[in-house]
């Protein structure tokens, strides 16, 4: 498997605080890739550096062979790389659909061909309407989606994500407030995707136990730095693992 993504010494301060310190991984295409660790280790300044919120001081960043730096998060975007916020970013006055709409409107504005205005509507439709029903959406299609239940936002959120055909997925805490039932329905959207779409997964998430049953590998960050990169069976072994995770739920 070829690598999709690849960190190479990445540092970031904030006015003196370091919240990445060479910070280095691989991302091979097609995994499920996590990004754990205790509050404040860094993962969501990874994900920002890495969707190009912010510019690493050094370091860098390539996705597909190509090196990110200055590349805005709309560019990274229509290169295929998607990513969903931890809380929900998604237009609650707007339906469902239109929700998903958008995502799929970045999927077709990346085809070389420019299509006739008719022909890319009807695309656009018939592609969400498909992430829809995968995700098994339809039947709320045409509800605003800020009136449905949080589980089911966040499903569309990662449903508009998915629509863009993400090479690469970046998932900032997608359990984050879900029951159970709705993590297992979330976990096992997310698996077909990969496998059926082909898309890469990373994710963030502070569930361990879910981490741990379905990441193919997983990076533990503390303090900026790594202190693990391994298969998830490593992870509960590692001393060091444990002892920052020390004193934390
Ligand atoms: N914009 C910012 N300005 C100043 N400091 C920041 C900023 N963003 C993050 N930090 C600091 O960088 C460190 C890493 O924060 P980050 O939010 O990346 O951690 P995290 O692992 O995502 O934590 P959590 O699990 O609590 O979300 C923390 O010390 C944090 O206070």
């Amino acid at each position: 498997m070829g690598v999709i993504l690849e960190a190479k010494n990445l540092h970031l301060a904030f006015k003196g605080v370091k919240a990445l310190v060479g910070v280095e991984f691989r991302v091979a295409e097609g995994e499920f890739f996590a990004v754990i660790g205790p509050n404040g280790a860094g993962k969501t300044t990874l994900l920002n550096v890495l969707s190009g919120v912010y510019e690493p001081d050094e370091g860098e960043v390539t996705f597909l062979g190509q090196n990110l730096r200055g590349k805005s998060p709309q560019e990274r975007a229509r290169m295929g790389l998607a990513r969903t916020f931890q809380g929900l970013e998604i237009f609650r006055g707007m339906s469902v659909l239109d929700n998903v709409k958008l995502g799929a409107e970045l999927a077709l504005s990346t085809y070389p061909l420019a299509l006739p205005r008719a022909q890319r509507e009807w695309q656009i439709r018939a592609w969400a309407e498909e992430v829809l029903d995968y995700l098994h959406l339809s039947p709320f299609r045409h509800a605003p989606a800020g009136m449905l239940p949080y589980g089911l936002q966040k499903r569309v959120e990662v449903a508009r994500a998915l629509a863009s055909r993400p090479k690469l997925l970046l998932l900032d805490e997608p359990m984050a407030g879900l029951s159970l039932e709705e993590k297992q329905d979330l976990a096992r959207f997310l698996l077909d995707a990969q496998e059926e779409w082909g898309v890469t997964l990373l994710w963030v998430e502070h569930d361990l136990r879910a981490v741990l049953e379905l990441s193919d590998r997983v990076l533990v960050l503390s303090y900026g730095e790594v202190l693990y990169h391994g298969p998830p069976q490593g992870v509960r072994q590692d001393p060091k693992v444990a002892e920052a995770y020390l004193g934390q739920a």
